[in-house]
This record gives structure tokens, C-alpha cells and sequence, in this order.
């Protein structure tokens, strides 16, 4: 389909509205859908730097000016062909769409909740951003979508996470004040992406929007709810539809006079909200919609996104949780312990190993969440880091422990080039020949890397390198 042929599929009362929003501005909206779509690659900071990664990338980059670990690359690079990706050094995501998570300022300790999280692409920048300090709630209400968000922040290593899919009403019922940042994510009309995705533009209904306006403002009220006095709470979607976007904000300061929106870090391309899309719910300034964002693909190299940034009044302390101190039993112990000393394990992820994180669940070793949380009720898919498995009279590693491991953390590793065939043929899962003084000691368990990256887990056996990688993660 050619760029113009493009413009035909988009539905006309979506345009006549465009054109009533956006006055001389229309034609450059228009005539933004003749340009490709930009690609972007977020960089994995809990892993490493920008300078590193930059001294790394075999594709040629050219940093996202509004997002500070955000670069754009050619779409013949292929970044998602290259082992880094595997290592989890990086996340492909549409750079407005890193816009969302990059505004909402995390600190150290921060209770974060993404509440329409998968499939990862702002979990992956929150979690990062966390680098395991506090915890970051990722949920979504979709189970198969929850299992791909569990991957992709299992991929970037993260440990103090807990990844749920339930109903936001029952989050907030066991949550309420408790998160000092929320992320809402919201689903939405996805106006903003018909470039990239024609089938949405086939779909769109005018009905369809006023549908999800009222699931959005029912969300964003549960995400207010769930915020702690002096939390901020972060509303984006991909759409220019006003009942998606500046009605929501409208409604939830209407409904929730303890909250007020503030200003995020701008950018030159950024554009105001508007403060005539408020709707009826008005009881408020609406001239505060100015400090909502628009992000106009005429206006900047990215697709179409709305956000708002929201401050609770008040203020709060954290809550505070008993350390937890049971540890795993005797056996486990032991053969983790073996395990541990077999590799020569210092750190986890640069972190002292906390036994009493340690809890084994049908042959199946986790490393929890730093403190307890009721969970009783709650449906989740993972509680911190699965570290591996019982198998008789021995511990197996798994691959997300194997991603969680930093450099240094650990003795026996074989690192090679990123351009070294046997690092693509480790990912295919065949086994490898390996050279003795590739290899950190003459047998046993070793972290496959990527100069210097954990890929994943092999076994050497004279010079032979078993392929530990697991069936599911191939590639
Ligand atoms: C815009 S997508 C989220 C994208 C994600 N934040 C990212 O950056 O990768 C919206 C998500 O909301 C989920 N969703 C839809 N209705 C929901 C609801 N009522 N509660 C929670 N999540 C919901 C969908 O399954 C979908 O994954």
C-alpha cells in the first residue's frame, strides 16, 4: 500500500474531527501520513549505560531527543536479530511511546503500579528505572497479555516485581493509598497509531471511543485510589480522541478533588491539551488541560499520544513491612548452596543473595518481593524472581535468574563476542565447542555472555558446552 493509498483508509469522520481540532495545523497532519513511521530502542540502564550501550550497538543510532535512553535505528538493523536483545541490553518501542514512562519521575524505593501494563513496553522502562530498589506492581487484565509482560521484564532482569492479572477494582479493594506512582496506560482507540497499524483505522468507530471513555474514567479513578498523598499518577493513551483523552482528566478532577494535575518535562514538539475538550464534567479551572500533553505526528518523528501528569495532595510515609525471616528449608539450602559455590556466586544483580527471600513452591525455587504482601485472593503469575528448580538432590538454574545475574556477580562464565557464531547457535539451543581458556573453569556450570552479558546458562563437559537455554526462549 502506498503512503497516499494510506490517507484513503483512514475513516472521515476521524478526519473531519481532526481537521476541526487541529485549523491550519490539518494539512501537516495529513501530510505526516506520506512519511514512514520512525523505529525506536530504549536502553536497558539497570544493565548498562547509554555511553555503553553506544560504545556496544553494531546499528547505527541517533538519540530520541525527548527520552534520555531512547535512540532511533534503521528498520534493516534489526535489533530484535541481535543476541543484545536476548540479553535484554534493550526494548523496541515506538519512541512517543516511550513518552509515558520517561515523565513519570521514579526514585529509589518507589511502590510503582502499571495498572494496563502488558506487553511491557513502559513496565520494562519503570522496572529499569526502580533498578530493584521498592517494587513495581505490573498488571494487566488479560492473562495471555500478562505472560508476555512477565517475559519481557523477566528478559530485562528484573527482580522486585510482582506481575499480576486481575480486575483493577479487586487491585484497588487491596491496595487503596498504597503506590506512591501509578502508570495508566489505558486501553483506548489507538487513533494515534493508524500509521503504524492500518487494521486500527478498518476498526475505529466513533462508539467505540465513547465505550472507552467510560472504562477509562472508571480505571483512572481506581488508579487514584490506589495512590498514596503526595503519589503522582500518570494518564496516557495513543489516541487524539478528546473523550479518551482531556474528558478523562476532566472527570477524574471532578471526581477526585484531592487531585491536581501538574507540569511534566517538556519538549518543543510537545502541544498543549486543550482546555475546550473538558466535557461536561467542569468543575474545575479547565484551563489546567494545558498542562496535558499532545503528541501530533506533524510535529514530532513519532505516532500520536496524550498524557497527563497527576500529583495526589498531601502528603504520606511509606507503609511499613516486617522483614521477612524464614528462608528456605534445610535441603533447599543445601543445594542451592552447592550450586552457589559451583558458579562462585558473589552478588545477585550487584545485591547481597537474601536467604530469607528464598520460598520453594512444587519443586519450584523464588526469590520474593523484599517484604511480605497479603496476596491472598490476588491472582498473579510471578512474586519476585523465579530462581530455578528442585530436581533430585540438586538445583537448576533458570533463565530468568540467569538474566537477573550482572557482571561480576559471578565466577564461571564464558564470555564471547556478540559476533561470534556460537553466541546465535547458543540461542538455537545447540550445544557448543569451547576453547579452555575461554572458560572460567575446566567444567560445571557456566553464564553463557555477551561480551559480558549474561545470554543464558550452559554446562562444560570436556571443551563441550550443553545448551541450557530453555526450548520456550529459543529463538
Ligand atoms: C495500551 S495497552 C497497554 C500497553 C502497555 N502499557 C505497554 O506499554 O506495553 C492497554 C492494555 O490494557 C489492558 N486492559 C484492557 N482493559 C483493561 C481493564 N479493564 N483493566 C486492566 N487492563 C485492561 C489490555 O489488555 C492492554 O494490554
Amino acid at each position: 500500500m502506498t503512503d497516499s493509498d494510506k490517507i484513503k483508509t483512514l475513516p472521515l469522520p476521524f478526519l473531519e474531527r481532526m481537521k476541526e481540532m487541529l485549523g491550519d495545523d490539518y494539512d501537516a497532519f495529513l501530510k505526516s501520513y506520506e512519511n514512514p513511521r520512525t523505529y525506536g530502542l530504549r536502553v536497558n540502564t539497570a544493565k548498562l549505560s547509554c555511553q555503553e550501550f553506544e560504545a556496544l550497538s553494531p546499528f547505527k543510532l541517533q538519540p530520541i531527543p525527548w527520552i534520555s535512553n531512547g535512540y532511533f535505528y534503521n528498520e534493516e538493523s534489526r535489533p530484535a536479530r541481535c543476541p543484545y536483545y536476548q540479553a535484554g541490553l534493550y526494548y523496541l518501542q515506538e519512541p512517543s511511546a516511550m513518552t509515558p514512562a520517561s515523565r513519570l519521575p521514579i526514585e529509589p524505593g518507589d511502590f510503582v503500579l502499571d495498572l494496563c501494563a502488558a506487553p511491557g513496553g513502559k513496565a520494562t522502562a519503570l522496572g529499569a528505572a526502580l533498578n530493584d530498589t521498592g517494587f513495581l506492581l505490573a498488571n494487566d487484565i488479560s492473562t495471555s497479555r500478562a505472560r508476555a509482560l512477565l517475559r519481557n521484564l523477566e528478559l530485562f532482569g528484573i527482580k522486585n516485581m510482582l506481575v499480576t492479572d486481575e480486575k483493577p477494582a479487586k487491585l484497588a479493594q487491596r491496595f487503596p493509598s498504597f503506590f506512591n506512582k501509578i502508570l495508566l496506560d489505558a486501553p483506548c482507540s489507538g487513533e494515534g497509531m493508524f500509521r503504524k497499524e492500518e487494521a486500527l483505522a478498518r476498526d475505529w468507530t466513533p462508539e467505540k471511543s465513547a465505550e472507552l471513555s467510560d472504562i477509562q474514567k472508571d480505571l483512572v479513578l481506581k488508579a487514584a485510589d490506589m495512590l498514596r498523598p503526595g503519589g503522582m499518577l500518570l494518564y496516557s493513551t495513543c489516541t487524539f480522541a478528546p473523550c479518551e483523552d482531556e474528558e478523562v482528566v476532566a472527570y477524574l478532577l471532578s471526581e477526585r478533588p484531592d487531585m491536581e494535575l501538574i507540569e511534566m518535562p517538556g519538549y518543543e514538539g510537545f502541544s498543549a491539551g486543550r482546555p475546550k475538550f473538558a466535557g461536561a464534567a467542569a468543575a474545575f479551572d479547565s484551563e489546567e488541560l494545558r498542562k496535558c500533553v499532545r503528541i501530533f505526528p506533524h510535529k514530532m518523528d513519532g505516532e500520536g499520544h496524550f498524557l497527563a501528569l497527576f500529583r495526589k495532595k498531601g502528603d504520606s510515609l511509606p507503609p511499613v513491612f516486617r522483614s521477612l525471616e524464614k528462608g528456605p528449608d534445610k535441603n533447599t539450602r543445601k543445594w542451592l548452596d552447592e550450586f552457589f559455590a559451583e558458579i562462585g556466586l558473589k552478588t545477585l544483580g550487584g545485591q547481597e543473595f537474601d536467604w530469607n527471600r528464598v520460598e520453594v513452591r512444587k519443586d519450584k525455587v523464588y526469590y520474593h518481593l523484599p517484604f511480605p504482601l497479603d496476596l491472598r485472593g490476588i491472582s498473579f503469575l510471578r512474586n519476585g524472581l523465579y530462581l530455578g528448580d528442585l530436581k533430585k538432590n540438586r538445583f537448576e538454574p533458570s533463565q530468568p535468574l540467569a538474566l537477573a545475574l550482572h557482571k561480576g556477580d559471578i565466577e564461571a562464565t564464558i564470555s564471547l563476542s556478540v559476533s561470534d557464531e556460537r553466541i546465535t547457535r547458543y540461542l538455537k539451543g545447540e550445544t557448543l565447542n569451547i576453547e579452555p581458556d575461554e572458560a572460567a573453569h575446566k567444567k560445571g556450570w557456566h553464564l553463557l555472555c555477551a561480551d559480558g552479558y549474561p545470554v543464558g546458562f550452559g554446562k562444560l563437559v570436556n571443551g563441550i558446552l550443553k545448551n541450557k537455554y530453555p526450548a520456550g526462549w529459543r529463538v
